[in-house]
């Protein structure tokens, strides 16, 4: 039953939500962790339609990047007077929900200080730092943001330092060449007035590597840069241009503050790992949003035929559209799940951390690094096959992909570059494969099995099964990723180990091996997404909903498998007939899923706000709102330009009047 059936929708909308062969708020529910979320998503969206103040004036397509900055600053003050009446404020999840209705994708003026800055100082900071500094900064009595890329050095080789004067007991804050500038930090620019400055430590002329250090940087009451400060924005940008990214100098600054030596010595990279284990659902909830405007409008538009003489088909109807589609919905879906999966035990281990117990630290950066980049990357090729999808509608602002895409390109880059991020699983996977060479089990005896590297140091079958149906819950597809994960692993390894025979140093061999470790890495996380999704799904109870899962399921699958098939078959382990069976998997899939195809985008509950697409709307109706939505463009509050006489129009008249001459 599809939830979302209203008599005055768009007739071919009306039909396929009939259609539904399941309950689309128990899906809802799959989705959003339990009917008790779905039903506090549907109250806080509300509480977000009831009160108009914290809507957009007008679409911020048609605003300037200040008319953006100044609406979002708008909502920022009033934002604490709803959030306490909207959510459960101790539930992150519920904040984020109403923060990303309220501000929605493009940035906002306090982003920075709630996701980095502010957990820095949660998560780095003494009981001395943290009276001063906690209640403080949870109130919004100031504003941090988190400056530790710079203009033109790498994180190892970070310019800015901070010096300890032994005499005065106090550090020195400086930026010594054009290259150290701090230059990206979110809200850096002019919202925040502190910065959470990574800078090498230096004592006694000896360089302890980078440390977070609290540095005001405008004063409190006039906001104005402090002495020592230079401080701007860094212009317009693809996407996220609500948020003033900034560069900062520091001219020897003596910022607040004491060095507190960290439990490990990767502690200082904590606040990463926070803000990418919140990426990888955020990127399977950006790929669903992309597939539900491009399947719900495939479902009203209309193009071609076809059985001639049928009539003009639903473009959804045609297996290419399906087969552009359906995968996005199925990779969106996996991310969702392995990132809820991963946050959970990134909150964890940061406690364990907090306590001294650094156990689970390499396997969790490992895993987090490798969702971060696959879930970016393949989000942003997702999205744009959605656009695609949509046809020349799709190319318009009105269609939201404009938005959407051009902040989902920053997935890629932020928090760290996706191959840089694969190099680091790839290093942990080196020594994983170390292990297995010298036969050592990683954590020696493991107290209890942990499920993301154990395949690595079991002997998976030689042959591939993958056509063998009756195996149950995919045991034999999962084991082709594993296959594939150890065997690109092994060989990377041992490749390495060859050229360092071969008298290359560590460094220049791990060059000459980066393309396959990061195939390895790849390989690995996507053994990780597989078997997540699978779990997940054999959670599931009810026929119904769970029949459309595995319908998703053997899709996720099945295409994997496709898209890694040449290392699968170059060295014979898959062979031609399996990918036969493979790619009848995959369009068996497509098929099944495409009666139910708008009733799964419908149960993840997306509200129109949420989409921000007239194409992809609830209602179907896209267009009568293109009209409409094009007649509220700027341009057309007038009838004749108010510069058209001037130039254009001149123009023309002085054309006109030669030719008579
Ligand atoms: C949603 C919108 C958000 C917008 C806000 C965006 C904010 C930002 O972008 S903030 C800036 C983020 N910058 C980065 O993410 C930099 C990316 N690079 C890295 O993270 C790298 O990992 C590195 C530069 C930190 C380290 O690279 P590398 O030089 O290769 O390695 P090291 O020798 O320094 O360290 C290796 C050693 O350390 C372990 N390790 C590295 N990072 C972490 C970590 N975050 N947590 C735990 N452990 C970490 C790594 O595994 C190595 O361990 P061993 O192999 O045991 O030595
Ligand atoms: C929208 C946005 C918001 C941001 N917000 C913040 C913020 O709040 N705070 C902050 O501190 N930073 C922020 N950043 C900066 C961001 O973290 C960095 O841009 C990112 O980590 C990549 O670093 P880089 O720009 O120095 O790229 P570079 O290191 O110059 O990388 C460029 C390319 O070189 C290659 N490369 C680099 N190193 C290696 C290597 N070791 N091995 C192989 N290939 C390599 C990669 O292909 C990479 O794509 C933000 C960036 C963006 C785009």
């Amino acid at each position: 039953m599809n939830h979302q059936i209203k008599k005055d929708d768009n007739p071919d909308l009306i039909e396929e939500r009939s259609k539904a062969t399941f309950d689309t708020d128990a899906f809802g529910a799959f989705i959003w962790g339990g009917y008790n979320n779905l039903k506090r998503r549907r109250e806080i969206a509300r509480y977000y339609e009831d009160h108009k103040e914290l809507h957009d004036t007008v679409p911020i397509a048609f605003m300037t990047r200040e008319e953006k900055l100044e609406n979002a600053y708008r909502k920022a003050s009033i934002f604490e007077n709803h959030i306490k009446k909207a959510c459960d404020v101790n539930n992150p999840e519920e904040v984020r929900y109403f923060n990303w209705l309220v501000y929605h994708i493009d940035g906002h003026p306090t982003s920075v200080h709630s996701i980095m800055g502010f957990p820095t100082i949660i998560n780095q900071s003494d009981k001395e730092q943290q009276e001063r500094w906690l209640q403080s900064g949870e109130n919004r009595e100031y504003l941090a943001t988190y400056a530790q890329t710079e203009l033109g050095t790498n994180i190892k080789k970070l310019e800015t330092t901070a010096t300890y004067d032994q005499k005065t007991e106090e550090f020195i804050l400086n930026s010594p060449t054009v290259t150290s500038l701090k230059w990206w930090p979110g809200n850096m620019g002019h919202s925040h007035n502190v910065a959470i400055v990574m800078a090498q430590l230096w004592i006694n002329n000896k360089c302890y590597g980078p440390h977070p250090f609290f540095v005001q940087i405008r004063d409190p009451k006039t906001h104005k840069p402090l002495p020592g400060i230079t401080v701007g924005d860094i212009g317009p940008k693809f996407g996220l241009n609500t948020t003033d990214n900034g560069f900062l100098k520091l001219d020897h600054v003596f910022p607040n503050g004491t060095y507190v030596p960290p439990v490990h010595d990767k502690i200082a990279y904590s606040s990463m790992m926070l803000v990418r284990a919140i990426i990888t659902p955020l990127m399977g909830e950006n790929l669903c949003i992309g597939a539900t405007i491009a399947i719900r409008y495939s479902a009203i538009r209309r193009q071609g035929e076809i059985k001639p003489g049928d009539g003009e088909v639903q473009i959804l109807d045609y297996q290419t559209q399906q087969h552009r589609l359906f995968p996005q919905l199925a990779r969106g879906i996996a991310f969702l799940l392995a990132g809820r999966n991963t946050y959970n035990f990134c909150n964890n281990v940061l406690k364990d951390i907090k306590n001294g117990d650094v156990s689970l630290l390499a396997d969790l950066h490992a895993i987090l690094c490798g969702l971060k980049a696959i879930s970016s990357y393949q989000a942003e090729l997702g999205l744009e096959q959605c656009r695609m999808a949509c046809g020349g509608h799709g190319y318009s602002a009105a269609s939201g992909f404009p938005l959407l895409n051009s902040n989902q390109f920053n997935g890629v880059t932020v928090e760290g570059d996706n191959l840089v991020l694969l190099l680091q699983v790839a290093r942990y996977l080196m020594k994983r494969a170390k292990e297995i060479r010298y036969e050592i089990r990683y954590g020696q005896q493991p107290s209890k099995p942990n499920e993301i590297y154990d395949y690595l140091f079991d002997d998976a079958p030689k042959k591939c099964l993958i056509d063998q149906a009756y195996v149950p819950n995919y045991k034999n597809v999962l084991e082709s990723f594993e296959y594939l994960s150890k065997k690109l692993t092994l060989q990377a390894y041992d490749k390495l180990e060859q050229l360092k025979q071969r008298g290359r140093t560590s460094e220049v061999a791990w060059n000459e091996c980066s393309v396959e470790l990061c195939k390895a890495a790849r390989a690995h996380i996507r053994t990780f997404l597989a078997r997540t999704f699978i779990n997940e799904v054999n959670q599931v109870n009810g026929l119904p909903l769970l029949t459309v899962l595995k319908d998703l399921l053997q899709l996720y699958l099945f295409y994997e498998v496709k898209e890694c098939m040449a290392g699968l078959m170059e060295d014979g382990y898959m062979l031609g007939q399996q990918l036969h069976y493979v790619k009848k998997n995959i369009y068996e899939a497509l098929s099944k899923i495409r009666p139910n195809a708008v009733s799964i985008v419908d149960s993840f509950d997306f509200t129109d706000r949420e989409l921000n697409s007239v194409l992809g709307r609830r209602d179907g109706h896209v267009y009568e709102n293109l009209l409409k939505w094009a007649q509220a463009s700027p341009l057309n509050k007038h009838d004749v330009l108010p510069f058209h006489h001037k130039y254009l129009g001149r123009m023309m008249e002085e054309a006109r009047q030669k030719s008579r001459l």
